[in-house]
């Protein structure tokens, strides 16, 4: 990718040249027309810009390029200081993609950056050719390749939802009547209905033999984002790709960095468990859920034992490594639908769905087992008070939280380091003590 930028104002050329330096971008600089002319006879540019002289100047050499064999879509930008309504005009006759006062320099770097971008599309992207006919397809297929598309041809809708699944498309070309009554608008409908948010996007066009208007107009409602009757012109499918293609990456950048920022707000950076809340923010459907379908459920509450005198005799930062440990420890011990956070210092609590006492009991051992071990080094250990229904029964979360806590106080009271369960008849029972702990650091003494 390179541009090549045509500007009389040394000013704004050293501000220009400056900008795309910092931002990586490529460009040849000349002070006038002749030279730029001559140079587009050498080389191919991704993007010109041209600096608004009089308007004769702008207007033949944007004629001359256009002339030129590969530049017919070569975007012109013209960069001038006094913008107005009929320059625009003027410059669209004339050719001219895009007019931009130079006032507004961010807007010229977007569209130059946007330019980058469009003109590698090519080369990494992965088009999706649905067509029973060869004879018309494998022209514009070998056109595609040429320009460095990667393109997987499938003659039906069966072959081309076999390769979705398996495949990251960034774009799909799909014939509307395919051979033996099968139709295009079948992979349309699936990947619209895929339960990946950013895979559901894929841009689709559509190629259709009808010119009807309205049927044309159809392809929008049954979620395609373009349509082009056959035969088609090449250099417009190309272009409709490319614009597709980068507003669809645009769109799956913008998806990821959401998602991970979501990620960030729920999460608890020392633990990587969920914080407060992650915990609301997930747990709401699954207790809702379990609640409807009358399942059995626990809820836990896991506390650090004198985590006050493991920072005070270890330092903080090994503290914090207790608490990370808590975190994997817990990861490894539960199911994928178990929602464990860190609520809070050195609590943490879990919810299980689906979960009968005697699972609970025993998870919560394994919890209390694994986490001893794991921070023995540090004569360390955890409390747990545990609470097992047999169904939520309109209890609110709130509900389960101080039956947990009371048993969780129980193990603290009855000497730490156990598991100490609520049952279902109010009764509070010890269920285990933690492996015995023993040293020269022991802190449970
Ligand atoms: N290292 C570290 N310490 C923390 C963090 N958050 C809270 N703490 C400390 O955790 C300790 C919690 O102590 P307490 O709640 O008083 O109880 P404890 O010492 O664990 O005693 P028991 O719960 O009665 O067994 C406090 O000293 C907090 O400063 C953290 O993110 N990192």
């Amino acid at each position: 990718m390179k541009i090549l930028i045509i500007e009389y104002s040394k000013t704004f050329a050293h501000l220009l040249q400056k900008t795309l330096r910092t931002i990586g971008m490529e460009f040849e600089y000349y002070s006038n027309t002749k030279q730029g002319l001559e140079r587009c006879k050498q080389v191919k540019f991704s993007a010109i810009t041209i600096s608004h002289e009089n308007s004769k100047n702008y207007q033949v050499f944007a004629k001359n390029i256009k002339e030129l064999p590969h530049y017919n879509h070569c975007p012109i930008y013209l960069f001038t200081s006094q913008f107005s309504q009929d320059l625009l005009i003027e410059a669209f006759n004339a050719n001219i993609t895009e007019v931009f006062a130079k006032q507004n320099f961010l807007s010229i770097i977007h569209s130059l950056k946007r330019s980058a971008l469009l003109e590698n599309i090519a080369s990494q992207a992965k088009i999706l050719y649905v067509d029973d006919s060869l004879a018309q397809s494998s022209n514009t297929i070998l056109q595609l390749q040429q320009i460095g598309y990667q393109v997987k041809h499938v003659s039906n809708a069966s072959n081309a939802i076999d390769l979705i699944e398996h495949n990251q498309f960034d774009l799909a070309i799909v014939d509307l009547i395919l051979d033996k009554g099968d139709s295009g608008l079948s992979v349309v409908k699936y990947i619209r209905a895929l339960s990946d948010d950013i895979q559901q996007q894929m841009p689709v066009i559509v190629l259709t033999n009808d010119a009807d208007k309205a049927r044309l107009l159809d392809v929008f409602l049954i979620g395609g984002n373009d349509y082009m009757i056959k035969p088609v012109h090449f250099d417009e499918l190309n272009l409709r790709i490319r614009s597709l293609i980068m507003h669809y990456r645009e769109y799956r950048e913008t998806k990821l960095e959401n998602n991970k920022l979501e990620k960030i707000a729920l999460t608890d950076e020392l633990s990587n468990l969920y914080n407060r809340h992650g915990f609301n923010e997930t747990s709401r459907h699954t207790f809702d859920y379990a609640s409807r379908k009358k399942l059995p459920i626990a809820f836990m509450l896991i506390d650090i034992d004198l985590f006050k005198e493991i920072n005070d005799n270890f330092g903080h930062q090994i503290g914090d490594e207790i608490i990370a440990a808590v975190g994997s420890v817990l990861n490894s011990c539960l199911r994928q639908q178990d929602i464990a956070a860190r609520w809070g210092g050195d609590e943490f609590l879990v919810f299980f769905s689906d979960c009968d006492e005697q699972n609970a009991r025993t998870v919560a051992q394994r919890i209390q087992h694994k986490f001893n071990l794991k921070t023995a080094k540090y004569q360390c250990s955890c409390s747990i008070g545990l609470v097992a229904l047999d169904q939520i029964n309109q209890r609110e979360f709130s509900q389960l939280y101080d039956l947990a806590d009371q048993a969780l106080y129980e193990a603290k009271e009855r000497g730490r380091n156990q598991v100490v369960m609520h049952d279902l008849s109010g009764n509070i029972t010890m269920i285990s003590n933690g492996p015995s702990i023993t040293g020269s650091n022991n802190l449970m003494q």
